[in-house]
């Protein structure tokens, strides 16, 4: 794994004066992807919001590059740190050329024309996603699934080197899902970027991570490659629930299923 792109030391998040997250320390590396994981409402969101600078944390600091955050102005942090939220805004109106040129406001001007470069990077985000197809068509016309393509092409249409998703899955289909992950980890692996990507499938978690974390509890409650983190008794602590973790002998993947299937015990029948 690549050097520290994202350090984030004794870090505690929240919203207003409620923290959900306390004492967090956190490193995103180049070259690698690093999985969040954990149960709804545990803070994920809300950790990788203040990763990306969209919101003050409580307490401790994040730095790109050495640099803390507090001092980059957002123009600076958005050339080098791409952040895919949870639920974008759907601008209306918009097609999706529009809004995946948008991702380049942070390399032009105020009033600057489009350059080649711009074109080059909304051409390559556009077909890396598979959204080509859908480059005329309005975002508000669209289903789930392509319009979170599209947003993907957005972020990625910033060429930046550090990448933060958040369920970037959501909406898409088995084989789109797939596609994006292999996408991410491609840009991360080839290309030296730093991606922080949360997901709720921890097999996909185990498939794509090189590191996972597991956020819970107020914390992070283990952290280092799947294979450690994502045992038995780490997935019971972290989202209450029995599981058996068993690994596939053809591909060697990790898979967990619950210990308890309600369909396997039936009330009797009267
Ligand atoms: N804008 C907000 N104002 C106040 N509280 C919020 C806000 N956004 C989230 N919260 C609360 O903060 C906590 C953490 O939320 P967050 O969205 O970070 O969790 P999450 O781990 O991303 O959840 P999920 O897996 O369901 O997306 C939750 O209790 C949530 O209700």
């Amino acid at each position: 794994m690549g050097r520290a792109r994202v350090v984030a030391s004794e870090l505690a998040v929240g919203h207003g004066a409620r923290r959900v997250l306390d004492g967090l320390d956190l490193c995103l590396r180049g070259g690698a992807v690093t999985v969040l994981v954990g149960p709804n409402g545990c803070g994920k969101s809300t950790l990788l919001r203040t990763v990306a600078g969209l919101q003050e944390p409580h307490a401790g600091t994040v730095s790109i590059d050495g640099e803390p955050l507090a001092g980059l102005s957002r123009r600076e942090i958005a050339r080098r740190l791409a952040f895919l939220p949870q639920s974008p805004l759907v601008p209306a109106g918009v097609n999706v050329r529009e809004l995946v040129r948008h991702g380049r406001y942070a390399h032009r001007g105020a009033f600057a024309r489009h350059t080649g470069e711009d074109r080059d990077a909304v051409g390559w985000a556009l077909e890396v996603t598979g959204a080509e197809a859908l480059a005329e068509a309005r975002l508000d016309e669209l289903s789930g699934g392509e319009r979170q393509r599209a947003w993907l092409a957005t972020v990625l249409a910033q060429r930046a080197d550090i990448l933060l998703l958040d369920e970037p899955t959501t909406y898409l289909d088995l084989r789109h899902q797939f596609e994006v992950l292999d996408v991410v980890r491609r840009l991360a692996h080839d290309h030296d970027i730093a991606v922080g990507v949360v997901l709720h499938d921890l097999m996909q978690a185990a498939a794509y991570g090189d590191e996972v974390v597991v956020v819970a509890d107020g914390g992070i409650v283990a952290s280092g490659s799947p294979e450690a983190v994502l045992v038995p008794e780490v997935i019971e602590r972290a989202f209450g629930i029995e599981v058996d973790v068993v690994r596939d002998r053809t591909t060697g993947r990790l898979a967990c299923f619950p210990r308890h299937r309600p369909h396997e015990n039936p009330e009797p029948r009267s």
